[in-house]
């Protein structure tokens, strides 16, 4: 197979979909890798380092979608790269179709089969091709709020750990899951009160036990979030059901409560968001607004500002997958992985994930269905 990876084209992306460590993979599996000039540059690797492992470089993104039969990317395509669509062509990447129309239509439309890295899931609940990413996106929303809490900024002002006769920051994170308890590490490193709301009595359970009394478990609900939200000095949003739209769990009148200079980083702005107030996605080139005297910070492409870090982490959960695709073809790979076949949400121009179908309003139609069909 002719795997391709396009240079990312998104605001600030510079991650890439593939290191040399991933070329050697695909090409000891007997297949081909064709990379467009310059893609790894943002992440430090040079069309040099790729060539010298085996891959053809070419000069420009058409080249690469037109002759790949599997495309690698890290973000969403956007609308310019719609037009390389076409019915036999695999891809492979960060969907987030929920809050995703245009895009979704453009998949189904075209035949794409669309395999979202977010939704592959494990038996036992993990998504191991997202947790990479939301472990860095939790690590960077503490360090991003921090950085918003300051006055030049357009924060309060407010130190998140305080100093010795003066009290600590309050953070308050929404979700629990691997974004949650990444920001609580980095917020506890720092010194500051941190809640962790869930609605998940078990995970509290976990982080309890895991932080030892460090932190603050609350049950999610209205009231709890409310009470909570109303004291933040920095509000994380770190909810996920995967494949659904964000819930919404944070009203604008909670925003109304909270105090001016106070910072929100909604990081499930890729599923649509969990706060009223964020009305658009921001870029990490003008990544906040001011609402209500919040500062409101809604990038959905976070780990793209730490490339280094964050390519090397995303590549080394992706390419034994892209490795499976490739050497079983995708209807052999789909059938015998079963945690890859969830990670299907358009084949064959239907909706294969239920929760993306009932986000976006559209027909569910199950993968085996649709597998009888190709
Ligand atoms: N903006 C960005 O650049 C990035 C965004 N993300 C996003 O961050 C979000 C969180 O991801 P993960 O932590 O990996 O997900 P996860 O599945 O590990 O954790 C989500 C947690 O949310 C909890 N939850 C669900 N409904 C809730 C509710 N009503 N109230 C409170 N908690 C609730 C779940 O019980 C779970 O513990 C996802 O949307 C993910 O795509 C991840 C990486 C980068
Ligand atoms: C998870 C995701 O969408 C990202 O890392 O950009």
């Amino acid at each position: 197979m002719i795997i391709g990876v396009p240079k990312e084209i998104k605001n600030n992306e510079n991650r890439v979909a593939i290191t040399p460590a991933g070329i050697d993979a695909l090409i000891k599996a007997g297949h081909e890798v064709i990379i467009e000039t310059g893609a790894g540059n943002g992440s430090g690797f040079t069309d040099e380092d790729y060539t010298a492992h085996g891959a053809r470089i070419l000069g420009t993104a058409a080249e690469v979608w037109n002759q790949a039969d599997m495309i690698l990317k890290v973000k969403e395509p956007l609308p310019s790269e719609y037009e390389y669509f076409r019915e036999d062509l695999i891809l492979f990447t960060y969907l987030h179709l929920a809050p995703e129309p245009e895009l979704t239509k453009a998949l189904m439309e075209k035949k794409v089969a669309a395999i979202a890295y977010e939704t592959i899931q494990l038996d036992n609940g993990a998504l191991p091709l997202l947790t990479p990413m939301s472990e860095v996106a939790g690590r960077m929303a503490v360090q991003i709020g921090a950085q918003f809490l300051e006055k030049p900024k357009g924060g309060k002002g407010v130190l998140l750990g305080g100093v010795p006769g003066v009290l600590p920051g309050e953070v308050v994170i929404i979700g629990g899951g691997t974004v949650g308890t990444n920001a609580a590490k980095m917020a506890l490193g720092l010194g500051a009160n941190v809640t962790i709301l869930d609605v998940n009595p078990d995970r509290l359970r976990q982080l309890d036990d895991q932080f030892g009394g460090r932190l603050r478990t609350l049950m999610s609900n209205s009231y709890n979030i409310a009470q909570s939200v109303k004291k933040a000095d920095l509000l994380i949003g770190a909810v996920l059901i995967p494949g659904r739209r964000a819930p919404r769990l944070v009203t604008e009148e909670m925003v109304k409560e909270m105090s001016p200079g106070s910072v929100i980083v909604d990081v499930a702005i890729d599923q649509g968001g969990s706060i009223e107030t964020i009305d658009r996605v921001t870029t990490h080139s003008d990544p906040t607004y001011v609402k209500h005297g919040v500062v409101h910070y809604a990038v959905a492409n976070m780990p793209g500002a730490v490339p280094r870090t964050s390519t090397i982490a995303l590549t080394n959960v992706t390419i034994p997958y892209a490795v499976e695709i490739a050497s079983k073809g995708l209807k052999k790979a789909l059938s015998e992985n079963k945690a890859l076949a969830r990670g299907v949400n358009v084949l064959n121009g239907r909706v294969t994930y239920q929760a993306v179908a009932e986000s976006l309003n559209l027909p569910y139609v199950p993968l085996d269905q649709v597998m009888a069909e190709i």
